[in-house]
């Protein structure tokens, strides 16, 4: 990469940018709000069934002016959720500022396990057992939304809810491959446990983005 642009996306100015699409939030506390998605590049949680693989190495995603970007999702919507990858990998400032100045409203999603940067609306975190949130997007985390592949997954949801603030809302979404199998034991846990709400992908049943 150029040395200039690298130095860009070093100070956040410029972003690996994989997708951005206009869409119905799917997931969580804002499901069914119409919503523009800006899908950053780079991950390094490795989540085994992370359904956005491509997302992973930031290479393959080009660098894109974060003005660029705050101007497309202005001319779909109010509401911008910036997701990945793992968007707080890079200096999320400039971006959450460029939309700001647009008088949008501003999600994220969220593993929180690098610095939370930027100025958000609305924080989803949805923590990872291999690389764990760090203390100060815990704090922030508006919403916890855990992922549930197997019965372990809920002592995890339970550890983790314990390090949220108190108004933060609680979910839990299966994962989608173990949809069939994993359903069932969220409905029980969630009717006995009604702190947690059930949070499925929808856009997936839609069929849409
Ligand atoms: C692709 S991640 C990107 C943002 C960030 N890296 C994170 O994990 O929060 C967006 C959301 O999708 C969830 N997710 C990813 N793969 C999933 C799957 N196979 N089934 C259910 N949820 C999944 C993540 O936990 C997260 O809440
Ligand atoms: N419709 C829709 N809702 C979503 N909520 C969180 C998503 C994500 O990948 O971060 C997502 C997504 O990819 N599509
Ligand atoms: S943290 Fe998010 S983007 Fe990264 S591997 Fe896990 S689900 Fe995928
Ligand atoms: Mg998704």
């Amino acid at each position: 990469m150029d040395k200039a642009v690298s130095n860009l996306v070093s100070k956040g100015m410029m972003l690996p940018l994989m997708e951005a699409f206009y869409t119905i939030q799917g997931e969580g506390y804002h499901k069914g709000r119409a919503a523009y998605f800006v899908r950053i590049g780079g991950c390094d949680v490795g989540c085994h069934w992370c359904d956005v693989k491509e997302s992973w190495n930031a290479k393959l995603h080009p660098p894109t002016a974060i003005d660029q970007i705050a101007e497309d999702a202005a001319h779909y919507s109010n509401t911008v959720v910036v997701t990945g990858g793992e968007p707080l990998m890079w200096d999320m400032g400039p971006l959450t500022a460029a939309f700001k100045e647009k008088g949008m409203q501003v999600h994220i999603e969220t593993s929180g396990a690098y610095t939370l940067t930027g100025n958000w609306d609305w924080i989803c975190l949805s923590p990872k057992k291999n690389k764990l949130p760090l203390e100060q997007v815990y704090i922030e985390a508006d919403e916890l939304k855990v992922i549930i592949y197997n019965r372990d997954d809920l002592r995890f949801a339970e550890e983790q809810a314990e390090r949220v603030g108190p108004s933060c809302k609680l979910f839990l979404q299966p994962e989608w491959s173990k949809r069939e199998k994993v359903m069932p034991m969220i409905v029980d846990y969630a009717m006995a446990n009604p702190k947690w709400i059930v949070s499925l992908q929808t856009h997936k049943y839609l069929n849409i983005p």
